[in-house]
């Protein structure tokens, strides 16, 4: 199967920076991956994803999107087709809850009628009701309801890659567990792949099929929940861990 992402010996550094902020990273996602991308502030989390999306381009090696090297692809035909969510949730202000979501489907074409069910259809899966939400304007919603609305304007056109960066990290912890089950739930139900950046360890276990851990820009441990728990590949993981309660057996201390 052609992986979804590949890094090739990737290595990204800022002008004026003492180190590289992605050093030498080597790494094959699969289709159908929910990957947590976790770490502390810096070690290159945020630069991992924009060299997916070419936000960012990198000083030497390759990256691949479904076996394609993206430097051969115009940026916003690629950004197209990947779904990118972030804390700030980058909502059009001055636009409804419904133009924006219909953002992505109106530059590609569809016709009024396709885009119309396709937003109740989104807002639905997020349990927000059409009837009520489609009008308003972000200023009008919370911030967990501007976080739903940012998650499925990113799927609307059913993107075979999503991107996703902290995207609950300023939302109280009971909206959160929430929006990470309905995340959870919307990617087994679509099969596509998902890249979720995250420092919380709690998030990334809970989400991940995978974990990917990442520091000084470079990789620690690529490996299931029950792996890393079980066998931190470094000390830095094993810190981390420790940081924030795990034990060895996976028990929250
Ligand atoms: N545009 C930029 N210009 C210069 N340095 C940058 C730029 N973007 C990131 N860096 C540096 O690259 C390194 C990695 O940053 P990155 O944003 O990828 O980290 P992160 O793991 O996402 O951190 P956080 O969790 O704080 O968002 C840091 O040292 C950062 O200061």
């Amino acid at each position: 199967m052609t992986p979804a992402v590949e890094f090739k010996d990737v290595t990204k550094r800022f002008a004026g920076a003492a180190s590289p902020a992605l050093d030498h990273v080597n790494l094959t996602i699969q289709p159908g991956e929910l990957v947590c991308v976790l770490g502390t502030s810096g070690g290159g989390k945020t630069t991992l994803i924009k060299l997916i999306n070419r936000l960012h381009d990198p000083d030497s090696g390759t990256v691949l999107v479904n076996g394609r090297d993206v430097s051969t692809i115009d940026p916003v035909t690629l950004r197209r087709g990947i779904g990118y969510v972030i804390q700030q949730t980058g909502l059009f202000p001055h636009m409804s809850v419904a133009k924006n979501i219909a953002c992505v489907p109106t530059i590609l074409g569809w016709d009024r009628d396709r885009i119309d069910a396709r937003v109740d259809e989104l807002l639905n899966l997020v349990h927000l009701d059409p009837a009520v939400f489609r009008d308003r304007y972000p200023a009008q919603l919370s911030g967990g309801q501007q976080q739903r609305v940012g998650l499925v304007r990113a799927l609307a056109a059913s993107p075979d890659l999503m991107l996703l960066d902290e995207p609950f990290g300023a939302i109280d912890a009971i909206t959160r567990a929430s929006l990470q089950d309905e995340l959870l739930r919307i990617h087994r139900d679509s099969g596509k792949t998902f890249i979720f950046v995250t420092h919380d360890v709690t998030e990334a276990l809970k989400l991940g099929t995978k974990v990917l851990a990442i520091d000084e820009g470079r990789i620690q441990q690529y490996a299931e929940p029950d792996e890393l728990l079980a066998h931190p590949a470094t000390p830095f993981v094993r810190e981390l861990l420790a940081c924030q309660g795990y034990t060895r057996d996976g028990r929250r201390g």
